[in-house]
């Protein structure tokens, strides 16, 4: 699962995971650097960190993407305010779609998408239906 948030949004994402952090300390978790290290030093949570948004860990997220090793993207995007890499930031959300990765953008539909990647995540690769 991928943690992301825009600087204006950082809190929103820390008091999400607050309310989740038992479901979360269950799930291999990555996140952009700064918000990885907040929720590091402010939760306890650890993740896997890659670099900082605006250095391209929106991109290394995406490649993440593509390889099939995220099961839900919760990205919290500032909706009021424009990012240096505002091109990195759309190739993610598209990568998502692309990909068919569940995507939260807020609180609200983060809710609502964990407990079924929490399952995911649990549950063995579904078997193919035999045939004969
Ligand atoms: O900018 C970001 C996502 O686009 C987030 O990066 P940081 O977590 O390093 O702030």
């Amino acid at each position: 699962m991928a943690l992301v948030a825009h600087d204006a949004k950082k809190t929103e994402l820390l008091d999400w995971a607050a309310r989740h952090q038992e479901a979360l300390r269950g799930c291999r978790l990555v996140a952009t650097r700064t918000t990885g290290e907040l929720l590091a030093r402010r939760l306890g949570l650890r993740a896997d960190l890659v670099a900082s948004g605006p250095l391209g860990g929106d991109q290394q997220i995406g490649a993440m993407i593509v390889e099939e090793r995220i099961a839900l993207l919760v990205f919290f995007t500032d909706p009021l305010g424009t990012q240096p890499h505002e091109s990195d930031v759309r190739a993610l959300h598209r990568l998502a779609v692309v990909h068919d990765v569940p995507l939260a953008s807020n609180p609200a539909s983060a809710d609502v998408l964990l407990p079924d990647a929490c399952l995911r995540m649990a549950a063995p690769a579904p078997v193919e239906a035999d045939a004969a």
